[in-house]
């Protein structure tokens, strides 16, 4: 008769207790089960503390195991009394309280706690980590007796505890050591787009700061740095890191190096000593992501239940900041080295950036920003290191689709049972698995609830979804993608129509009453709700410029060194020598140092510091060329019939009364106009979303034409007379575009969904044209110049002056 042996697992936490329940399904009768927590809580999950903080969750909602898992599971359950030491000689471990508990098996799994640096004043009262629930509980007691807060720290867990405080109300600064935010994460590019980001989002920053002191008597009331500046606070949060927690495997003899030493079957150096998490060393790393813990823990657990395993051999890891509004992925390597090449693609205009880093032809690394769809799929390609050689562009594109070698549904087939898909909650592909087979979970909703999978950073949801769709075949209901981002499953039509019949006013009211699933929203849905309500109501709205990428909200294009491009309007591409001066003086004053004709026929002034930005506009003296927004950007003409023999009408004339009609004109997406003289379209106007071309006697009107990435030949709506139905045609059309297409969809696209007979069908009658030419006026007449409303308040003007600037370039330093 074998006897049941008796297992201790110290620290009541989540790499721990994970190793327990797979345990416990592999062997469920092999031990007699007690758990030492420090903590006074049953086992919850950490990396919702953040949630919880920012008001998404409760403390009830994040805990994973509630006291009736114990006892239905025979677990003796210790909570509030920290093992003190293991005594390897008489098998027992021993709790502060001064309890002896045999064992034949032991589990250290104490985590980490968060590292306090040695600053003086550190100790004192309203100086705390981001660690546990107690930590978060004294945030949002704070927060309602003070109201400044410092985070000092501008990784994962500062930006997350910097968001929850600012929820809280309090008025937030993160002191970060180095030039750009998340420096173990991310590159600068992504960094900058990320701090402005969370600038708009009302975040302070004070970067290239090193804290000296933190001031005050009993309590802190602010911090002082190495250049003399200091700043105020009632509550300092430090987030720079963590340190394992090693001191009961340091009073009990084992070998520690800066984690508890373990080999690859998770043995320290003392037999039936084994250690887990956070607190543990495997080749030289200590891990501080649940994702390869969890595959730690399923190795140990395997071990303890008498079966096989390879062993553990190291993890990728990748990350996702848990901040609603920014869309940040990084995984594997980022950095470059000798040995690595590396692709980039920067749009400054919707923030988007994607890096893939790759070596002797594989995929080892990823930085994506404000897209970050294909992170899951380019984490499994880092992890498969299959070569990916010839299709290096595609992944970076996001268009890999067919071209890849394996395809993505082949790589969800041949991945292994035991193969964690969501790392936040430890779910594996066969729990997935069993949830839609067995269970009948047929939503990613029914699958959230029934295997928490995809319920913490989100990260993992495509890959859930993919394997949804695997799973359940055609019954597969995915309806993430119906809505237009993850927080909301309506569909733009829904959403217009919604906020007119209801009367919607703010971005915060759509996603108030629409039940939004993130209370702020993204980096996907602001935009569009603040475009949609601009559009419906151009009266009344008042544009939320938080809820605008960078570039509209400096009305300047950011350049990938943190510098501004400035674009004057110049009507119909034609200029005078006054104009041409003004560009040169400016130019020659501010050492702008590149000026050059964009390809719509304008000057474009690069390189300018952010500061310099009202003052050049206002010693510019011209309108905004909107080179940066979602409006109408540029009319192109051809000579047309003044100077050419070819010409059949006045295409430069045409051209500067329509630039002048619908100059400021917001829309979905960027809106391209071009006007050439005759058929031979030396202005190539039939790859612009309208297009007019002279023929004889009248005018040709093109639409939904492109000729950025995917080029499109623009299509044939009307041909007309006279100047007036040119006009009456062309703010028909394009109000109808304003009031029909999704947000970012340029007419191209738009066309190409909704068909062109379509559009003829909803313009062909005069009287609704006539209706929509008075929508579009109206509109337009509640626009006014940027860069001048800039230059004449005083307000607006602070925006741009170097408040916290970090330098542009330089190397990365750190810590400690
Ligand atoms: C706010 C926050 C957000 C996070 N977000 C993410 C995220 O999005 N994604 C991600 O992958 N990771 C995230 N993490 C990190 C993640 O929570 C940790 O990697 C994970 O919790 C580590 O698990 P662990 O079991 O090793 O340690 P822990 O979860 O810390 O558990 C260790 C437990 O042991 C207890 N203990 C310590 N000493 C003793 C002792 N002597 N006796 C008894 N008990 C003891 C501790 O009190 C603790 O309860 C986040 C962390 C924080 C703090
Ligand atoms: N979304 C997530 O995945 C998530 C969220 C929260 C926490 N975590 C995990 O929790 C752990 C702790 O997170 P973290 O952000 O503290 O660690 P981190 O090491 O990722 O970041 C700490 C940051 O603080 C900076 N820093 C160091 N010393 C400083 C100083 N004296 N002054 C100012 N800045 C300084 C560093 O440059 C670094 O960027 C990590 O293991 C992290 O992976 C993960
Ligand atoms: S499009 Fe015709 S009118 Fe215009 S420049 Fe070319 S040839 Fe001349
Ligand atoms: S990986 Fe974070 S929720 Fe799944």
């Amino acid at each position: 008769m074998t006897t049941t042996k008796k297992l201790v697992l110290i620290g009541n936490g989540m790499a721990g207790v994970w190793t327990i329940e797979h345990l416990l399904k592999l062997a469920p009768h092999a031990y007699e089960i007690t758990i030492f927590g420090a903590e006074p809580h049953p086992n919850y999950n950490r990396i919702l503390l953040s949630t919880v903080l920012a008001g998404g969750a409760s403390i009830n909602d994040i805990i994973i195991n509630d006291h009736d898992w114990y006892r239905d599971n025979h677990i003796t359950l210790y909570t509030g009394d920290p093992v003190i030491r293991i005594d390897a000689d008489q098998r027992q471990v021993i709790s502060a309280s001064g309890l002896h508990v045999d064992y034949d098996e032991v589990i250290i799994a104490t985590g980490s706690r968060a590292f306090i640096p040695p600053i003086p004043g550190s100790d004192k009262d309203g100086v705390i980590g981001f660690r546990d629930i107690k930590d978060c509980e004294t945030m949002i007691a704070t927060a309602q007796t003070h109201r400044k807060a410092a985070v000092i720290g501008g990784g994962l867990l500062g930006l997350e505890a910097a968001r929850g405080l600012l929820n809280l109300g309090m008025d937030v600064t993160v002191i970060h050591i180095n030039e750009h935010l998340m420096d173990r994460q991310l590159d600068l590019p992504a960094g900058l787009m990320l701090q402005e980001q969370l600038e708009a989002q009302g975040m302070k920053f004070l970067l290239g700061k090193r804290t000296v002191e933190l001031t005050g008597k009993r309590r802190v009331t602010g911090l002082r740095f190495t250049d003399g500046e200091s700043l105020d606070a009632d509550l300092v949060v430090m987030a720079v890191g963590i340190r394992p927690n090693i001191d009961v495997a340091q009073s009990s003899g084992l070998t520690i190096n800066r984690g508890i030493v373990v080999d690859d079957h998770l043995h320290t150096n003392i037999p039936h000593i084994s250690a887990v998490g956070e607190c543990a060393e495997h080749r030289g790393i200590g891990y501080g992501l649940v994702a390869p813990l969890y595959e730690q823990g399923a190795v140990l657990a395997k071990r303890l239940a008498g079966l096989d395993t390879a062993g553990y051999e190291g993890s990728v890891t990748s990350t996702k900041l848990k901040v609603a509004g920014v869309d940040v992925f990084s995984a594997g390597q980022f950095a470059d080295t000798p040995q690595t090449k590396s692709l980039r693609m920067q749009d400054d205009i919707d923030s988007i950036y994607k890096k893939l880093v790759i070596q002797d032809g594989k995929l080892i690394g990823a930085v994506l920003f404000g897209d970050t769809s294909e992170g899951s799929s380019l984490f499994s390609l880092i992890k498969s290191g299959e070569s990916i050689v010839g299709r290096e562009k595609e992944l970076l594109t996001g268009y890999a689709g067919g071209a890849t070698a394996v395809s993505p549904l082949q790589r969800l087939e041949s991945m292994a049972d035991d193969e964690i898909v969501c790392g936040c909650n430890g779910v594996s592909k066969a729990a997935i698995g069993d949830a839609v087979l067995q269970q009948g979970c047929h939503t990613m909703g029914s699958l959230k609830a029934c295997t928490k999978a995809s319920a913490s950073c989100g990260g993992c949801a495509p890959l859930v979804e993919g394997l949804l769709q695997l799973y359940a075949g055609d019954s597969a209901q995915v309806t993430v993608k119906e809505g237009m981002c993850g927080c909301t499953s309506l569909q733009r039509d829904e959403i217009v129509e919604q906020i007119k019949t209801m009367g919607l006013k703010t971005v915060k009211e759509v996603m108030n009453v629409l039940e939004w699933r993130e209370p702020e929203g993204c980096s996907k849905c602001r935009p569009a709700l603040n475009y949609y309500l601009g559009m419906l109501f151009p009266a009344e709205y008042e544009d939320e410029k938080e809820s605008r990428f960078t570039n509209e909200r400096y009305h300047a294009n950011i350049q990938k060194d943190g510098t501004y491009s400035v674009v004057p309007r110049i009507y119909g591409g034609v200029t005078s020598p006054a104009d041409l001066k003004k560009i040169a003086n400016v130019a020659e004053k501010y050492n702008v140092p590149l000026v050059k004709f964009t390809g719509g026929q304008r000057l474009d002034l690069l390189g300018i510091r952010k500061e310099d930005l009202p003052k050049i506009w206002e010693e510019l003296d011209m309108p905004s060329g909107h080179a940066y927004g979602k409006t109408l950007r540029t009319v192109k003409t051809c000579v047309g019939n003044t100077f050419c023999r070819f010409g059949t009408q006045d295409a430069m004339a045409m051209g500067i009364k329509m630039e002048k009609a619908y100059e400021r004109l917001t829309g979905p997406a960027k809106i391209k106009l071009a006007v050439s003289g005759c058929p031979r379209n030396c202005a190539e106007a039939t790859i612009k979303d309208l297009g007019l071309v002279a023929i004889d006697g009248g005018w040709e009107l093109h639409v939904g034409g492109n000729g950025g990435v995917k080029v499109r030949a623009a299509e044939l709506l009307c041909t007309v007379k006279t100047e007036e139905e040119v006009m009456e045609w062309s703010s028909a059309y394009l109000q109808y575009y304003r009031e029909h297409a999704r947000f970012n969809e340029r007419t191209a696209a738009w066309i190409e969904r909704v068909g062109l007979d379509h559009v003829k069908e909803a313009l062909a009658d005069q009287q609704t044209r006539l209706e929509l030419v008075s929508r579009i006026e109206e509109t337009l007449s509640y626009t006014s110049d940027p860069w001048k409303e800039i230059i004449a308040k005083d307000e607006l003007r602070k925006n741009f002056e170097p408040l916290h600037q970090a330098p542009l370039t330089g190397s990365t330093t750190s810590i400690y």
